[in-house]
């Protein structure tokens, strides 16, 4: 088919279409994504450590599978087809999600809970193994088939092809992210009501659908590049053969080779080889880039930890510490244009040859200057967070109950004045010296409330306090009946249960924002409110004395146990840009090069190779994590800012000896002289011989202009 099909300003119109797809398909994969670990959590009933191990073993075989799409593309079904049968497969795992999350469908008791949950998790663990084949096995195909519709001499086009491509990605990512949880905070059934993962679900698998849809109707206009054979196996032969010969061929009495893939010549085509050095070529040049996707890929755990600890309060708007993540696809929707129709030709104004290797280098450098940033962030957090106690040392606070000012004397202190309904701050106490009586035990390493009672010579209550910030920037919260009467408290989301006179209940986690307490007392009742920010501890001490009435705002007592978090979130912001400034520059740019140094017959198998490189980043994630436990967070990210500039130099020197390549120029060439008579045909094959071996010894083939 020519590639001279239908074009709007010099672009063919038929990658609206591929865009259009990736856009929809992006969404239905990260709406997907978005909601799947409270599926498991919530809906399913897995435990923390069973629902985050399949999802970040659901996240890695996504990026394992595009080299099994890719192998079926080039090798098998060309690009066209697989993408329109994965697609079909994708589709029918996001319908299947979407079924697994209907409640109602063994429901029979009709309480709001499945009661066949076998059949909710296999069909779940099917449907997610069909996207992952799915959404891995499409995704080198669609930017490679995108690729495929430019003519040869459209460099320029191309380039703003694959921007315009990663602008859909997180375009669709940024949407879904957003409406997703949404969609799943609704309430639905049938039988019974019950939080809506279906919809969350089923949502994404229509997108899917509308893909799938999108990419045929654009079908007439495609250019579809025909697969050469089973390519893969022909290459791994290939490969294998080499290495034989040349191990057969080891003594000092044979000539040297230039390139070892030369040991091949003697059964395989030219241009076969020439392919294989050519993927090879780019393939090693790939080995230090998982290290970038190991940075990058911190975002959605250590940041939203680190984002846990800080103060989300923008004005009137509250951002919850995993929403700063989506300032991501935010910042590439406007990094993207602006680097494309600025810096870029800039850069090229002032003279500077920005090649896709140096772009790419300069990537890793932001992406290490924003660990600089977060530890920066970091070291300001450590100076906000409480000084809980070690090992060897316990915490009193001491609250009085009574109505009556009490005076404490305690070893090593100063007597302490407590008046009605106080609470002292923190008293630092060394367990284990003399001076300290056994009429209260302290804990190693606790914090520890000492309830003073009304009558002083009452039995004096010891409460156990929270030790560590609340996770997830909830609020830990605590009641201390110091009434003669048993007392309930309530809010919508949570009920701390009847409280016993002189008694207190477990924390509750809350959520930031203004809350109101109902305060219960047999038929009467009052209410508390009061403004949480984030990863706070508070105990409410309600007095003796409290009457109840309309409300009880000035009788109950707030202890501070544990700082709200004061460090702001927007401090987070300069390394979401310079990761992201990075991403643009090293992503962007990794999808283009992959595309134009790969042979005709590789595309999709290089698109694969670079999707490889951010599956192995997201091992050495987990693997750095377990390995590296360095005390200080601040520390962790100095480290992995070091790592990252550390391969940045491996990789900018390997780079400096790559040499851009015209694949298509050097296929044409050898393909040419296979067409020629004899003679001629020697003759033109050793011009191109010597052209080639010139290539792959460092002369420059292909002048890059950025
Ligand atoms: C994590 C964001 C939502 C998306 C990210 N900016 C991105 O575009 N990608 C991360 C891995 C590669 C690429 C993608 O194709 O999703």
């Amino acid at each position: 088919m020519n590639k001279k099909s239908s074009r709007v300003c010099g672009y063919p119109l038929s990658i609206f279409f591929i865009v259009v797809n990736e856009f929809c398909e992006r969404f239905s994969y990260y709406g997907m994504r978005a909601v799947l670990v409270l599926y498991f959590k919530y809906f399913l009933r897995w435990d923390d450590d069973l629902a985050t191990s399949i999802y970040h073993t659901f996240v890695a075989l996504c990026y394992l599978t595009p080299i099994l799409g890719a192998i079926v593309a080039d090798s098998w079904l060309g690009k066209f087809k697989t993408i329109i049968y994965l697609s079909i497969v994708y589709a029918i795992g996001q319908v299947a999600m979407a079924v697994s999350a209907i409640h109602d469908i063994t429901d029979t008791d009709r309480d709001g809970t499945p009661d066949n949950m076998t059949f909710h998790v296999v069909l779940s663990m099917v449907g997610l193994f069909l996207i992952a084949l799915g959404t891995g096995g499409i995704k080198p195909c669609v930017a490679a088939f995108g690729g495929d519709q430019f003519s040869d001499h459209q460099d320029r086009q191309r380039r703003t092809f694959f921007s315009v491509f990663y602008l859909c990605i997180n375009g669709g990512s940024l949407l879904s992210t957003i409406i997703t949880p949404i969609l799943r905070a609704q309430d639905c059934g049938i039988h019974s009501q019950q939080k809506c993962y279906s919809l969350a679900f089923g949502v994404p698998a229509a997108l899917m659908l509308v893909a799938l849809v999108v990419f045929i109707v654009g079908s007439g206009m495609y250019y579809k590049a025909e697969p050469q054979g089973n390519i893969m196996l022909d290459v791994c032969k290939c490969i294998g053969f080499a290495i034989k010969n040349r191990y057969r061929h080891r003594s000092n009495q044979y000539p040297k080779r230039q390139h070892w893939m030369d040991w091949a010549e003697e059964k395989y085509d030219k241009l076969l080889i020439a392919q294989i050095k050519m993927v090879l070529k780019v393939l090693f040049l790939y080995i230090p880039l998982p290290m970038f996707w190991t940075l990058f890929d911190q975002k959605g755990s250590r940041w939203t930890l680190q984002a846990t600890t800080m103060n989300g309060y923008f004005g009137s708007l509250v951002i919850q510490p995993d929403q700063m993540q989506t300032v991501n696809p935010i910042l590439i929707l406007t990094l993207v244009p602006i680097m494309d129709s600025v810096i870029y030709p800039l850069i090229n104004k002032c003279g500077l040859n920005f090649t896709p290797l140096k772009r790419m280098t300069v990537g890793m450098l932001l992406a290490a200057i924003a660990f600089v940033c977060a530890a920066l962030v970091q070291i300001e957090i450590d100076k906000t967070l409480p000084t809980f106690p070690s090992t060897s040392q316990s915490q009193l606070k001491l609250l009085n109950m009574g109505s009556e000012t009490v005076t404490i004397k305690m070893p090593g202190n100063d007597p302490l004045n407590l008046t009605a309904a106080q609470v002292s701050g923190q008293i630092n106490i060394s367990v284990g010296h003399p001076e300290v009586r056994n009429t209260i035990s302290l804990a190693k390493g606790q914090r520890q409330t000492l309830l003073i009672p009304l009558t002083i010579t009452d039995e004096w209550l010891m409460t156990d306090d929270i030790t560590s910030k609340p996770q997830e920037g909830n609020n830990a919260i605590r009641f201390v009946n110091g009434m003669k009467t048993a007392v309930n408290v309530s809010i919508p989301a949570a009920n701390f249960g009847l409280i016993e006179p002189f008694s207190y209940s477990n924390y509750s986690l809350i959520k930031n924002g203004k809350v109101t307490f109902t305060l219960w007392s047999g038929s009467q009742s009052c209410e508390y409110s009061t403004d949480f920010g984030f990863g706070s501890s508070y105990t409410f001490f309600i007095p003796s004395t409290l009457v109840f009435g309309p409300n009880c705002q000035e009788s109950i007592t707030a202890a501070e146990d544990i700082k709200p978090n004061s460090v702001h979130m927007a401090l987070q912001i300069p390394q979401y840009f310079f990761i992201t400034a990075g991403e643009v520059m090293f992503s962007v740019t990794g999808l283009e090069f992959s595309y134009s140094q790969a042979p005709s017959n590789m595309k999709a198998v290089l698109q694969a190779g670079w999707l490889f490189t951010v599956a192995i980043g997201n091992f050495i994630v987990l693997i750095v994590a377990e390995l590296a436990k360095l005390p200080k967070q601040w520390a962790e990210y100095v480290l992995f800012a070091s790592l990252l500039v550390a391969v940045c130099f491996i990789f900018s020197i390997m780079a400096y000896f790559y040499t851009y390549i015209d694949p298509a120029e050097i296929e044409a060439q050898f393909k040419k002289n296979v067409n020629e008579d004899d003679e001629d045909n020697k003759h033109k094959l050793q011009k191109t011989e010597r052209f080639y071996r010139k290539l792959f010894s460092g002369g420059t083939l292909k002048q890059y202009t950025a």
